[in-house]
């Protein structure tokens, strides 16, 4: 993420059609449910169906508490929306708010591993809608409101808390309250002011504005010092028209009239309203250093380039995922209810909320440990202008918000299920989440403030031109593309797409280096059988070559391939040019990511059937990227045998690797050989008491390729999971080699690992 104070204008990161082709792409929409138990055999259907589901239905009949021990309400969250206030769109309906819903459902599994599902209530009736969701409430452990105007929201949301035992937090409310609180409290020790002091205004008098206002007030500041503003202006004592009595509980007395006058000396500035509310004369007005945080989603009141423009004395946050400091609620629901739900408690109530906005508050302040450090790539966010609030991606906050929500929950007596052993809950909470599974994030933040140059060289491919347009437009850095620059030009216009000044075609053919490539080839390949004249027609029509050869040559930083040829005849190409790096030998990662689990395969490109002592080599290497990855690798040497039975040739070249790894004294755990079963699940190994990983293995060291290939293929064909790569390590150049036919989002991925790549050899 590049800071807006140097950035001249925030780029759209993508198109319009990027984003309806991210929702339409595979499975429409952006979930799935899944069943948690077989139901395979006669046996399984009779047990999960009838007859065996008479037995929990009559125990939760008899003792409704059993609920939670029987069925998935107490990790269930519904997210209900009518779509009268869908970001800050304004009342598109119940149907066009499914997106949001089912991103906000989504989110809940990817941060805090609970299962929540979109309702979408079709009414503007408010008593309607407190009956649909009442009726449906025994379904839920908890029940998140959202994007419902306010004040019909209010009314909603305390009817259903009086009515329902569980958990009701209308998120625009509570969820950005909470985060806007939590920026507020660092904001204002940066600049040396305090709540008592402060001066606030609020635009946007609804659902958020309100309730970031009350949670303001309730911390402490004097609400003589705030003035909340919507569309007819300031909210004043004795104003008649648009009122309503959330909005007269916060009447101001003062002359202040609009939004400017309102403005004028004030410290902070809350934006809950809708994009461009906020002019650059109003921000002139502000107090020295004044806080201004321009939350409407998904464009704010005014862009922080433009707040920088007047004032670089300024805090600015927005709601978006692409400046610095997002003020967004995501960093609260999905950690709030998680807290909530492990006590089972019977609602979120102002303790809990405070308790949440203080530990975020904190977690930004808090220095970040190497852990956390390693998984944003060893980049260290201070405490600072730029970093008021942790990013939602921050590994801690899983334990961190959860464990205060649930303490304030039993402390202010709301919690049916007290946690009795803290520590035992608190690593319960870390191994809900992999830090491999933000990996991707913290890489393309970490290539987006380093840039670099990339070759794509099968520029004249349609999914190629999308992905190096892409590439440019998330702010990775130029592409450059190799093709007939004719063909490239009519592909682009095909596609509708507008070649940037910044691109470079490269034409093979017409390179103004074709001379120096081919002196440089014929040096490398003269005793190999190649005569000069080879090199040249290498050079003059080998693009992977080419490519090779610009990254060899420091006019490109990195190369990505792959697309309309094989692996392997990529990869031969790419060592005509380059070597391994000294002392590295080159393999191939895949990460495998599948339900909140991360685990790196090797060697899933380069070794066929590898000798013992390169399958330690291998090993080493998987090792090695582990900890790029930002974990701490716990290897595995798979066969099909675990420690010695059943015996056999491939599973005595796997045990010959584990003792050359003993007499290497290597710096990591590893063991084997041992079965994929044993190596992942925590149960199984318990038989080995002397296996040598200290927990299931993170790192799977395949016997031989085809297994590597089989498995990572089938693991995605059939068990959904995502896999990233295979990731080429080891080479003395940054190169990525894309599966054949990969879409345009794949070889971005692998255009922005290879930047990352290039990157950390400076
Ligand atoms: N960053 C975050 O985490 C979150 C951001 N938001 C953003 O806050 C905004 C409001 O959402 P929400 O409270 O749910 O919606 P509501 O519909 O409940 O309220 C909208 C409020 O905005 C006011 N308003 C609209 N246009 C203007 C304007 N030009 N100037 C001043 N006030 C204006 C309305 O005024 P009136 O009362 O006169 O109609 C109303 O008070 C949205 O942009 C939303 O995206 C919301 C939740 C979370
Ligand atoms: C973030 C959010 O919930 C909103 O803008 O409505
Ligand atoms: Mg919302």
């Amino acid at each position: 993420m590049t800071s807006p104070r140097s950035s001249k204008a925030a780029q759209a990161r993508f198109t319009e059609q990027e984003a309806l082709q991210f929702h339409a792409q595979g499975k429409p929409g952006k979930l799935e449910i899944t069943p948690t138990k077989p139901l395979t055999t006669q046996r399984d259907l009779s047990l999960a169906y009838s007859p065996g589901v008479a037995v929990p239905v009559h125990a939760i009949a008899n003792d409704p508490a059993t609920v939670y021990d029987y069925t998935s309400k107490g990790n269930l969250v519904a997210v209900v929306s009518n779509g009268t206030a869908i970001l800050g769109l304004g009342n598109l309906g119940a149907l066009a708010a499914k997106p949001v819903m089912e991103g906000k459902a989504a989110l809940f599994k990817r941060f805090a591993d609970i299962d929540a599902i979109d309702l979408l209530v079709d009414t503007e009736d408010t008593e309607q809608f407190i009956n649909a969701v009442r009726y449906l409430g025994p379904t839920f452990g908890g029940i998140n409101l959202e994007d419902i105007r306010a004040p019909d929201c209010f009314i909603i949301e305390q009817r259903l808390k009086e009515l329902l035992d569980i958990p009701v937090f209308h998120d625009d409310q509570h969820g950005t309250a909470i985060i806007a609180a939590a920026g507020l409290i660092n904001a204002l020790e940066l600049t040396g002011r305090d709540l008592e002091s402060c001066k606030l205004v609020v635009n946007g008098a609804g659902a958020a504005g309100i309730a970031c206002l009350e949670l303001a007030v309730s911390m402490g500041i004097p609400k003589s010092n705030v003035i909340l503003c919507d569309t007819k202006g300031v909210v004043y004592q004795g104003r008649k028209e648009g009122m309503n009595q959330w909005k007269s509980a916060f009447a101001a007395k003062t002359k202040a009239r609009t939004l400017a006058e309102a403005l004028k000396g004030a410290d902070a500035l809350f934006g809950l309203s809708v994009k461009g509310a906020v002019t650059q004369d109003m921000v002139r007005s502000m107090a020295p250093k004044p806080i201004i945080f321009a939350m409407a989603n998904p464009d704010p009141e005014i862009t922080p380039e433009e707040v920088y423009a007047v004032r670089d004395d300024a805090i600015v946050a927005t709601g978006r995922s692409d400046y610095p400091n997002q003020i967004n609620n995501v960093l609260g629901f999905p950690f709030i209810f998680r807290g909530a739900l492990d006590v089972q408690a019977s609602t979120i109530n102002e303790a809990m909320k405070v308790a949440a906005a203080e530990a975020l508050a904190q977690l930004a302040r808090a220095e970040v440990p190497d852990q956390v450090a390693a998984a944003f790539h060893g980049r260290r966010a201070t405490f600072g202008p730029e970093y008021i609030i942790p990013a939602p991606f921050d590994p801690r906050l899983i334990v961190n918000i959860p464990t205060a929500v649930a303490k304030a929950a039993m402390d202010s007596g709301v919690a049916r299920k007290p946690i009795v052993d803290m520590d035992a809950y608190v690593a319960k909470l870390e191994g809900r989440l992999d830090p491999l599974a933000g990996w991707l994030q913290s890489t393309f933040s970490a290539v987006r403030a380093d840039p670099k140059r990339a070759v794509f060289a099968e520029g004249e491919e349609p999914a190629v031109i999308r992905a190096a347009h892409s590439y440019f437009s998330q702010g990775f850095g130029v592409p450059i593309l190799i093709g007939s620059a004719d063909v490239v030009r009519e592909q682009f216009r095909a596609l509708g797409m507008v070649i940037r000044p910044e691109y470079e075609i490269i034409d093979t053919h017409k390179n103004a280096h074709i001379e120096e490539f081919s002196s440089y080839l014929y040096a490398r390949l003269q005793r190999r059988g190649y005569l000069k004249r080879d090199c040249q027609r290498l050079v003059a029509n080998e693009r992977n070559v080419v490519g090779a050869l610009m990254v060899a040559h420091g006019m490109a930083d990195a190369l990505v391939s792959g697309v309309t040829r094989n692996w392997t005849s990529v990869y031969d190409d790419v060592q005509r040019v380059l070597d391994p790096e000294p002392g590295r030998n080159v393999i191939g990662v895949s990460l495998v990511l599948l339900r909140g689990r991360a685990v790196l395969v090797a060697d899933t490109s380069v070794h066929d059937m590898p000798t013992s002592t390169e399958l330690a080599d291998i090993a080493t290497e998987a090792a090695r990227s582990a900890r790029n990855f930002g974990i701490e690798p716990r290897v595995a040497l798979l066969a099909y045998s675990t420690f010695g039975q059943p015996r056999g040739e491939r599973s005595d070249v796997v045990h010959e690797a584990v003792a050359i790894l003993d007499e290497r004294q290597v710096d990591f755990e590893y063991d084997g050989d041992m079965a994929a079963d044993v190596a992942l699940n925590r149960d199984l190994m318990r038989h080995y008491p002397f296996c040598r990983l200290s927990d299931t293995a993170n790192v799977l060291v395949m016997p031989a390729f085809h297994a590597a290939s089989i498995s990572t293929k089938m693991l995605k064909e059939l068990g959904g999971a995502t896999i990233i790569g295979p990731i080429l390590v080891g080479l003395s150049r940054s190169v990525q080699i894309c599966g054949f036919g990969a879409k345009d989002s794949d070889i971005v991925n692998m255009a922005a690992i290879a930047a990352y790549d290039a990157g950390r050899r400076g």
